[in-house]
């Protein structure tokens, strides 16, 4: 059966092959031999049986000779969405994993981003984390940049030009006792937030929106924090933080912090827990605090490596998702040492299973369901979800085309498998030689144009 809304613009690409996506209803829907048309805008016009080929190329207008037909290992699947990743970690990243989250951020993290001052520091590892993320399939990523403006915008541009979608946060903190050159002052936090957000609309990238970034309740004033929420409220912005990551951060968050009932309360009290809000991490959140995520639409971002890098902690996923908390997928670099969302669906299957060893009575979570929280979960967290996420008609296509079978990848297939093994194979030991192609809103991204 096809579905569409009408020709309204004309048909740029037909795909024929195996598509393999989530939807709300099913963590996995395999759809063999299926035709997928893109059209001028780089959305989805119809999506149909290839039986009905003859049929949707006369209601489309498109040439059966120009489908594209996939090869007997390949499939297509929507693109990855990281929901947290800091850009400028990149340049230590798969280092420096030695310490805990404080002593980390003051040892390593702080002095690095402090060089981002430097717009030629900020070109190279920005061109390089979003080149090597795009390889690996995000299509779409949550970025924290650093407190400069300037460089942040950079990152804004770095994007759009290699057709990433992106949100981008220039990272806000008016409090640092340990770095001191590291900070900004609550007017310089609060102007420059505004200049970012204004400048980078005004450049408008189709793909690239402003976050507003407060670090985490222990990097801003109050006062801050506060000024944040009304900047995000009136702008209609996305808003992203770090959330009750490792216990020493939430002791000293509650000595800040008296008069708030939670971790979670102090970003309520500022109004930064909306529908558009991400929180990285949330190990020790409550099922209070998960209840006031439900209530006030804000997601977490599950950031396995780096949980468990730093020492920091284990997010109970099925907890999250019984409390029906939106939840993606986040690398996390350089806290998390690979830029690679097939690492964090590793490690959250390997989290889920350390849960399970601890406790055998906790249900832990399948392949399938992981695979759904990289991808479709992943956009309902950074409330894109009417963009991204799954194939449906009407949304971007945003995709991934894979050949577990590469010539020189890491994968040898045995025997001929159906398409939920080949998806199993590459989810346990695929790579970026297994994906031949991504598509960012019908674009194709990778290979990188001359
Ligand atoms: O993993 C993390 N990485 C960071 O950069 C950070 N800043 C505050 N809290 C943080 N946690
Ligand atoms: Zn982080």
């Amino acid at each position: 059966m096809a579905h569409s809304n009408g020709p309204t613009t004309q048909i740029a690409h037909v795909y024929r092959g195996t598509f393999i996506h989530s939807t709300h209803q099913t963590a996995l829907q395999l759809l063999e031999d299926t035709l997928l048309g893109v059209d001028e805008d780089g959305k989805i016009a119809f999506i149909g049986k290839g039986a009905e080929l003859d049929r949707l190329s006369k209601r489309f207008g498109f040439s059966p000779s120009e489908v594209t037909q996939l090869a007997q290992h390949e499939f297509f699947m929507p693109g990855l969405v990281d929901t947290h990743i800091h850009a400028p970690q990149y340049s230590y990243t798969g280092t420096a994993l030695d310490m805990p989250l404080l002593q980390w951020l003051n040892t390593y993290t702080f002095p690095v981003e402090s060089c981002f001052k430097d717009l030629e520091v900020a070109q190279r590892v920005y061109s390089q984390v979003v080149k090597r993320t795009l390889r690996n399939g995000t299509t779409t990523a949550c970025y924290f940049a650093t407190i400069h403006t300037d460089a942040s915008l950079l990152l804004g541009k770095i994007a759009n030009d290699f057709g990433q979608r992106a949100l981008v946060g220039k990272v806000c903190m008016d409090r640092n006792n340990s770095v001191k050159h590291y900070k900004e002052t609550n007017q310089e936090s609060q102007e420059e937030t505004c200049r970012f957000i204004a400048e980078l609309l005004n450049k408008k990238y189709p793909l690239v929106r402003p976050v507003v970034t407060p670090r985490f309740a222990l990097s801003c004033t109050g006062a801050l924090l506060g000024q944040l929420g009304a900047i995000a409220k009136n702008n209609n912005l996305h808003i992203q933080s770090h959330i009750s990551e490792n216990v020493e951060e939430i002791k000293l968050v509650k000595e800040l912090f008296p008069e708030s009932k939670s971790y979670t309360d102090v970003y309520h009290k500022h109004n930064l827990l909306t529908d558009k809000t991400v929180m990285a991490h949330g190990c020790y959140l409550s099922d209070e605090e998960l209840a006031l995520f439900r209530e006030t639409g804000a997601s977490l971002s599950h950031c396995p490596n780096s949980n468990i890098s730093l020492c920091s902690g284990m997010l109970d996923v099925r907890n999250v998702l019984k409390h029906k908390v939106k939840l993606g997928l986040g690398t996390d670099v350089a806290g998390g040492y690979s830029a690679s969302m097939l690492d964090a669906v590793r490690r959250t299957l390997d989290t889920s299973k350390i849960l399970t060893i601890q406790n055998p009575e906790h249900d832990t979570l399948t392949f399938e369901e992981v695979f759904r929280l990289a991808t479709l979960g992943g956009s309902q967290a950074l409330s894109l979800d009417d963009q991204t996420g799954n194939f449906e008609v009407g949304k971007d296509f945003d995709a991934l085309r894979v050949n577990v079978a590469a010539p020189g990848g890491p994968i040898d297939m045995v025997q001929c498998e159906g398409p939920k093994i080949i998806l199993e194979k590459f989810l346990n030991l695929g790579d970026d030689r297994n994906i031949v192609e991504v598509f960012v809103a019908g674009r194709k991204v990778v290979p990188f144009a001359e």
